[in-house]
């Protein structure tokens, strides 16, 4: 079946890459949604060195949903993905142009506060990465790191102690990232006593601490077992009500299941196809998108 049906479409040699020499469409990636993007990123292109790793990428993402960016290994998705928040600075070869905007906002303008853009869109990696401390000052972390909130002798000898609120945002978070029943009487043991999986929920926890808008998932479940997998899925879908994420995913069924749109990558950095993740994976528009998603490569 041949969804490239229009002139300006055909699909043409299709290679076990996936190259081809189909064009992209602009439409295709055209996603509509009502309300204002959270993020709206516009003709962004990274290189690292010579290598242009994004090319001409163009897409809005929606608030409070999730957002499933897919494509074959090494097509970019990681690239944008660090693309959103700036993490592609602390890459030495990484250049970055165009625009990337969160809530209408240059996130790329001179003098914007990257430890400040860090907690609006805030990130979580493929393999869980807590440090070697307490449950507690794991999800501590960045608002102790931050200066938000103090505790210990010299807070105290200074006139303030934010223990109690500490705490409380410690018992949120864990909440929030539905591992509170499963550590609440082992706060002080330390996170690399936890399972994979409830290492990764930690780490979500970790994250929502510092208050976040959006979230950027890059594989987050892929180093876990079915079971912690499913947990982690259902957790993504009940932050989707407050925060607005972004995940990348090589687990087709899980961008199916967990995603309201999704952006396919392809060979060369292209954003080919971004639509809502029924029409993606049910009907595509391009040919290329189609192979893909029913597994004749990748
Ligand atoms: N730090 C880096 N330095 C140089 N090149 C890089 C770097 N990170 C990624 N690349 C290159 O950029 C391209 C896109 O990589 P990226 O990791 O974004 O793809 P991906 O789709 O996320 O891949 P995967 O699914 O395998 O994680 C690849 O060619 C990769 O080799």
């Amino acid at each position: 079946m041949s969804k490239a049906t229009s002139e300006s479409t055909t699909a043409a040699e299709q290679t076990t890459t996936g190259e081809t020499d189909e064009r992209v469409d602009p439409e295709w990636s055209n996603y509509q949604f009502s309300g204002a993007p959270k993020m709206a990123v516009e003709d962004l292109d990274v290189y690292y060195g010579s290598d242009h790793a994004l090319d001409g990428i163009s897409m809005e993402i929606p608030e409070r949903s999730v957002t499933a960016l897919i494509g074959p290994s090494g097509c970019g998705k990681s690239t944008f993905l660090r693309s959103l928040n700036r993490m592609n600075d602390r890459i030495r070869s990484a250049r970055v142009e165009g625009s990337v905007r969160l809530d209408g906002e240059e996130v790329y303008a001179d003098g914007v506060d990257l430890v400040e853009l860090r907690k609006r869109v805030g990130m979580v990696f493929q393999n869980p990465n807590p440090f070697p401390k307490s449950i507690r000052d794991n999800v501590s972390y960045g608002p102790r790191k931050h200066g938000d909130l103090e505790t210990g002798l010299l807070a105290r000898a200074l006139g303030r102690d934010d223990t109690e609120e500490l705490d409380d945002l410690v018992e949120r978070s864990l909440r929030r990232a539905a591992i509170w029943e499963e550590v609440n009487d082992r706060l002080d043991d330390n996170a690399l006593g936890l399972s994979g999986g409830q290492q990764q929920r930690l780490c979500i926890a970790r994250c929502l601490a510092t208050d976040p808008e959006v979230i950027l998932m890059d594989e987050p479940a892929s180093a876990l077992d079915p079971i912690a997998t499913a947990k982690i899925e259902d957790l993504i879908d009940e932050l989707a009500e407050e925060y607005t994420v972004v995940i990348v995913t090589h687990n087709m069924q899980q961008a199916a299941r967990i995603s309201e749109q999704t952006a396919v990558f392809l060979t060369g950095g292209e954003l080919v196809e971004y639509d809502e993740t029924e029409k993606i994976f049910e009907n595509p528009e391009s040919q290329r998108v189609e192979d893909y998603v029913t597994g004749k490569f990748g």
